[in-house]
């Protein structure tokens, strides 16, 4: 409520303020113009006035001539003794012309004792008169006085006249007559020019018997018989007399004066036109309210500007009450800590700076001294933090606040209650004495600069340590950076390559390819990588490798980032890396065996020509492809075990046979894996494949003729020992039973001995010949040495079998030999002995049988022994 009076107060102030001085200022006008209207009223009252005593004396001064020629008649008459007549006294030059003008031709009339009409002149008189009031009174009354008639209309001229009539006496002094002369009013208005009247103006006589009038106004006479006046009394500015026309004869307004004539009863009046009357009042009055009305546009143009002035200050006062709000509140909603610091001065002629005063803060900086704002403002800094005063700042705040110059600044603080702020940034700013500080916690920042700068210098190292020369240059090729390596490759130092001179150390003739890098850069920005040559300053050649990057942003190429290899080395090795591949490839081709070299990803790599001869023969190019796809899927898998072993890191041999041509030709596979330079992984295997189809034929010849007994063409010791061990791997794999027969001709040392050793060579061949005849093929039959066989016989399904058949063979042997003649008798012993699922060796086995043999001999042979079979383990059984 006291706001909206408050907000009426200053709405109106100004324009109640504005109406006021334009209701006085109207107000003074309107009562000098008042004053001045009825001052020029009143003079104008005097004016008419004036003109109407003048029109009055002329009147008077006219109607006491009339009076005087009466006068003069009578005299003049009387002396005559009444012979005097009109014409006489008014012809010209006669006795009225001395009185009056001649022009008058003013009606007379002399009548005599009885009232008759004797004589009379430019006007009708009524002839006899004898009892009209005035001839009465004349004739009653001796005395010499004239007698001025109330005006009458004549009734035939229609004009108004004023009678003025004397008594004429005879010589005795007897009544003789009366001499009349009537002049009409309008003569005296008639003079009008005299008056000195205004155009407009009104120049009237008025009877004040009967109210008649005479008017002039310019060039018109108005006769009335009667006229509605009244006489105002004005007493401003002082006390005069107004004649005022109740019905005026025209539109035209007067002031009008008056003059009495008492003697004649008339009454002079003059007006002249209000207009006229009252002009220098009008342009006093416009002047006025002229300057009123330039003075109101001016109070109002004033006000108004000062309305707009006040509403300009009002609206500047509230946008500053409003921007102070919104800095409070930027202030309270700032992330960085707010102080407003009032000097504290000491007293006296140097009111030197003593301290400060918290005035202003936001809860930010509360929080930053370990406070709430509400508990430390309006206090001195000394108070609420003194390290501001042992740490300088207070200085600072002091400097800047007599330098005017503001203060930015960073550091480090340790006072804080807040021991996790570590860094500030404080700007300080002057203001009316006092310095506004803006504090923000930077230890964020900092430390990410710090480990920025960290990561920064260790970049450089990386940079510096790295083996590749770097170099950085902007959008327009120009070097801006390179490292320690940089400098050690191309033999420039880092002053010398930036800008462009970094291209002198291109050979001149590998410029060109680098210019194209630059411009395929620029075209593609793909990464470009080549070789060139870099010419040290000693004229050292080095190769390097360079590979050139676009830095893109938005599309926009803003630099290039090179790296520079020194290859020279390398280019080197990869030299004699080539000539000694050559070579090798030389000498791998010349091989008869197919050499390749397959990665861990099973894919070809390298081979020699025999290998390329072997998969032309198929068809596709080996290089770059996989074993897969090289051999196809069936030999694949049958390959796919060795070569998973061979990246095992195995070293393998082993034999391939192919069928895919009509003659079936057996490979030797021998795969060597390549380990990496760390001998631990696998990076690949070499193959060795050689065809060694006639070497495995002599080989199984040679193997078969190590296994045969010369003499019988049975199986030797070696291939029994051989099929022995494979037969008994056989058992233990299938459960099978299997039976061994170790035998010995009995009493063969006599055959020789008695028919010489031929003949007990062909006792050998028999008896094995009958031997054969009396076993299964798939019963092996061999002869170990002397006369010294054995039976191995595989799946045995019923133990009396092998029992059987060495009852058989032992019958079968006693029966005689014919040899070429010669008969011979022997007989054979027998050890038979079973094997099933037992861990025993061969040559233990052999062992048992040999014993049961040797029982059989003690036996008296001709005979055989045979060994407990062990039965079939319980599950078996089962
Ligand atoms: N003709 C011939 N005799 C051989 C051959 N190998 C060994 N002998 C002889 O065969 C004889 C083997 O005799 P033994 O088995 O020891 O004796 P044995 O006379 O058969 O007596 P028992 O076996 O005890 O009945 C020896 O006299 C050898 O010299 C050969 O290849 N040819």
């Amino acid at each position: 409520m006291l706001d909206f009076f408050r907000r009426l107060y200053r709405a109106i102030l100004l324009p109640a303020f504005g109406a006021a001085l334009l209701i006085f200022t109207w107000a003074s006008v309107t009562y000098q113009v008042r004053q001045e209207q009825q001052t020029a009223r009143y003079e104008a009252v005097l004016h008419s006035q004036s003109l109407a005593h003048t029109l009055a004396e002329h009147t008077n001064h006219l109607l006491r001539q009339l009076d005087h020629a009466t006068q003069l008649f009578k005299l003049k008459y009387e002396e005559t003794d009444g012979a005097l007549r009109l014409p006489e006294f008014t012809r010209k030059n006669g006795l009225l012309d001395s009185l009056l003008p001649t022009k008058l031709d003013l009606p007379m009339a002399i009548l005599d004792q009885n009232g008759r009409v004797v004589d009379s002149m430019n006007g009708y008189f009524t002839p006899d008169q004898k009892h009209e009031t005035v001839f009465k009174n004349h004739a009653s009354n001796p005395a010499d006085v004239s007698l001025v008639a109330t005006p009458v209309i004549d009734s035939r001229t229609k004009k108004w006249q004023i009678q003025i009539s004397r008594r004429l006496n005879h010589a005795n002094g007897s009544f003789a007559g009366v001499i009349m002369v009537m002049i009409d009013p309008a003569y005296f208005v008639e003079d009008y020019d005299r008056l000195n009247v205004d155009t407009g103006g009104a120049v009237m006589l008025i009877s004040r018997e009967n109210g008649m009038s005479a008017a002039r106004i310019d060039d018109q006479i108005i006769i009335s018989d009667s006229i509605d006046f009244r006489v105002a009394q004005v007493s401003v500015p002082q006390p005069s007399e107004e004649f005022l026309l109740k019905r005026p004869f025209d539109a035209i307004d007067r002031v009008y004066g008056y003059a009495e004539m008492p003697r004649y009863l008339l009454t002079a009046v003059v007006g002249n036109p209000t207009a006229t009357a009252m002009t220098r009042f009008y342009s006093r009055r416009n002047m006025y309210y002229g300057a009123a009305t330039v003075a109101s546009a001016l109070v109002l143009l004033f006000v108004y500007l000062l309305v707009q002035q006040a509403h300009r200050l009002r609206r500047s006062a509230s946008m500053v009450i409003e921007a102070q709000l919104m800095l409070r509140a930027a202030a309270d909603a700032s992330l960085d800590a707010v102080f407003l610091f009032k000097a504290c001065r000491m007293r006296g002629a140097r009111r030197e700076i003593l301290d400060f005063t918290i005035a202003d803060l936001n809860e930010r900086g509360a929080q930053l001294m370990g406070y709430r704002s509400a508990d430390i403002k309006d206090k001195r800094l000394v108070e609420v933090m003194p390290a501001l005063h042992s740490k300088g700042f207070v200085e600072k705040y002091r400097h800047v606040l007599e330098s005017r110059q503001p203060l930015e600044e960073e550091y480090a603080v340790d006072f804080l209650p807040n021991a996790a702020v570590h860094w500030l940034h404080h700007q300080i700013v002057p203001i009316t004495d006092g310095v506004a500080v803006n504090v923000r916690d930077i230890t964020s920042r900092k430390e990410t600069e710090l480990a920025a700068r960290k990561n920064q210098a260790e970049l450089a190292a990386v940079n510096d340590a790295s083996p590749l020369g770097l170099l950085r240059a902007d959008a327009t090729g120009h070097c801006t950076y390179v490292n320690r390596t940089f400098e050690t490759i191309t033999g420039l130092t880092r002053d010398e390559a930036l800008g462009d001179a970094w291209m002198r150390a291109v050979h001149p003739a590998d410029r060109a390819v680098l210019k194209s890098a630059l411009n395929h850069m620029a075209r593609t920005r793909a990464p470009f990588q080549d070789t060139l040559r870099c010419v040290h300053p000693d004229g050292k050649i080095i190769w390097v490798s360079f590979k050139i990057a676009a830095m893109v942003v938005d599309g926009n190429v803003y630099g290039y980032v090179g790296t520079v290899d020194d290859i020279t080395h390398i280019r080197k090795s990869v030299m004699a890396l080539r000539e000694s591949e050559s070579r090798l490839r030389t000498i791998a081709d010349t091989l008869p065996a197919m050499v390749a070299y397959i990665d861990a990803e099973q894919v070809y790599r390298f081979h020699n020509v025999a290998y390329e001869r072997e998969f032309n023969r198929t068809g596709p190019t080996v290089l770059g492809r996989s074993v897969r796809d090289t051999m196809g899927a069936e030999r694949y898998a049958f390959l796919e075990p060795y070569v998973l072993r061979a990246l095992q890191g195995e070293t393998l041999t082993f034999e391939e046979d192919d069928t895919s041509d009509t003659i079936e030709r057996t490979y030797e596979v021998v795969y060597i894996p390549q380990m990496d330079e760390d001998g631990v992984g696998v990076i690949g295997f070499h193959v060795m494949r050689q065809d060694v189809t006639v070497q495995k034929r002599e080989k199984q010849r040679l193997l078969r003729l190590s296994q045969v007994d010369a003499l019988t063409g049975l199986t030797n010791r070696a291939g029994f020992l051989q099929k022995l061990h494979d037969s008994m791997a056989n058992s233990r794999e299938n459960g099978n039973l299997m039976a061994v027969m170790y035998m010995d001709i009995d009493r063969f040392k006599p055959v020789n001995d008695t028919f010489g050793h031929a003949v007990g060579d062909a006792l050998l061949k028999a008896f094995s010949a009958r031997l054969t005849h009396t076993m299964r093929a798939s019963d092996t039959i061999a002869r170990l040495g002397g006369d010294e066989f054995t039976i191995i016989m595989e799946r045995i399904h019923r133990i009396d079998d092998a029992a059987a058949l060495a009852a058989k063979i032992v019958a079968a042997m006693q029966a005689d030999f014919d040899l070429d003649g010669t008969v011979v008798s022997i007989s054979t012993s027998i050890g038979l002995t079973y094997y099933r699922d037992e861990d025993v060796s061969p040559a233990e086995l052999l062992n048992r049988a040999d014993i049961l043999l040797y029982e059989a001999k003690q036996a008296g042979r001709n005979t055989f022994r045979a060994g407990q079979v062990i039965p079939p383990p319980a599950s078996n059984a089962a």
